[in-house]
């Protein structure tokens, strides 16, 4: 029977952290402020926006939030870019994805100051990433590595089996366990045998999107499983990529959906906006 991994927890200690931290920068004349951009009406983008509002707020940041339109134009959320880029309260700036049909995601991105880029998605971002000189790392991906810190994890000489090869959270979150001297294996939509790979994890990260896919029997025993995924079905009930019931008889450790990465992915957001500022 694994041992839950309680993200919500860690990231509530995390933000205490960061609260003590904004104070000495305020005590020195500093605030840390993040700007959020949010175009058009995506329920679940509101949601999350307005938690990200709130926990700056609660530590102590300076934040705005820029509600734009759907019918904003690609033009107009650059100029937003470029007065954000020069705003001297602005540390971190971050783009709700996803953005509407019309506008380009990765020319919205590529106009923010890379050390303004406290999402980690910007090309010189994800360029250090590769090569380990990072600065601003993906908070999901970062989250993911954080939880298995505090969890005294060890990732050095493991078989580290990472399924979902996005840009947002796969690849990153392969390369942070790479960096580590995991054995990284990265599995996608065309890997042939997924179950094998899995079974081989010592420490399995899943970002796929895909409601349970991940079932106990797909487990090794005593592996440690980072569920990335956040999937809400009909009835309204919010799941994972993984089959928590199943899954958790097999882990040593599981992080659940809600309460895992999803209270870090926000730690994190603060803490890259915080040494943004420093
Ligand atoms: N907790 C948090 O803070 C966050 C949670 N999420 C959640 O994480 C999940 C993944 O998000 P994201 O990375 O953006 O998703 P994407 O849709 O961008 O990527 C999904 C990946 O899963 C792979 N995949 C799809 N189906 C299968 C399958 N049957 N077998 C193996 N691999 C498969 C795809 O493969 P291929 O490349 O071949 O198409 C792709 O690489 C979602 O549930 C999302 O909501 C996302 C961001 C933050
Ligand atoms: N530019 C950009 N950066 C992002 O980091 C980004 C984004 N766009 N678009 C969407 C995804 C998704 N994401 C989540 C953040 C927090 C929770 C989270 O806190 N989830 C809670 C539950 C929240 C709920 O009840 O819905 C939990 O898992 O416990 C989930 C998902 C950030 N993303
Ligand atoms: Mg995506």
């Amino acid at each position: 029977m694994a041992k839950i991994i309680d993200g919500k927890a860690i990231a509530q200690e995390i933000r205490k952290e960061i609260k003590e931290r904004v104070e000495e920068l305020k005590a020195r004349g500093k605030q840390p402020g993040l700007a959020v951009v949010l175009v058009g009406n995506n329920p679940a983008s509101q949601t999350y926006v307005r938690m990200k509002e709130k926990a700056c707020q609660e530590v102590g940041m300076y934040s705005e939030v820029h509600r734009l339109p759907e019918e904003t134009s690609e033009e107009e959320l650059l100029t937003l870019i470029d007065q954000l880029n020069a705003n001297e309260k602005i540390h971190g700036i971050l783009v709700q994805l996803p953005l509407p049909e019309h506008i380009d995601e990765k020319k919205i991105i590529d106009r923010i100051l890379p050390e303004k880029d406290v999402d980690g998605f910007h090309p010189v971002n994800v360029g250090n990433l590769f090569t380990n000189t990072a600065r601003f790392v993906a908070c999901t991906p970062r989250g993911c590595i954080e939880l298995l810190d505090r969890m005294g994890v060890e990732i050095e000489g493991k078989k580290a089996v990472v399924i979902g090869r996005s840009n947002i959270v796969g690849k990153p979150v392969a390369m942070l366990l790479l960096h580590r001297n995991a054995t990284v294996t990265l599995c996608h939509s065309r890997t042939a045998d997924l179950k094998k790979e899995c079974l081989d994890a010592d420490i399995l990260v899943v970002a796929v999107g895909r409601p349970e896919m991940i079932t106990g029997d797909m487990i090794k025993e005593g592996a440690v499983v980072i569920d990335v995924g956040i999937n809400r079905l009909e009835d309204g009930r919010l799941v994972g990529d993984v089959h928590f019931e199943s899954a958790k008889e097999k882990a040593s450790m599981i992080t659940p959906v809600p309460g895992g990465v999803g209270p870090m992915t926000i730690a994190m957001l603060l803490l890259n906006t915080l040494e943004a500022c420093e």
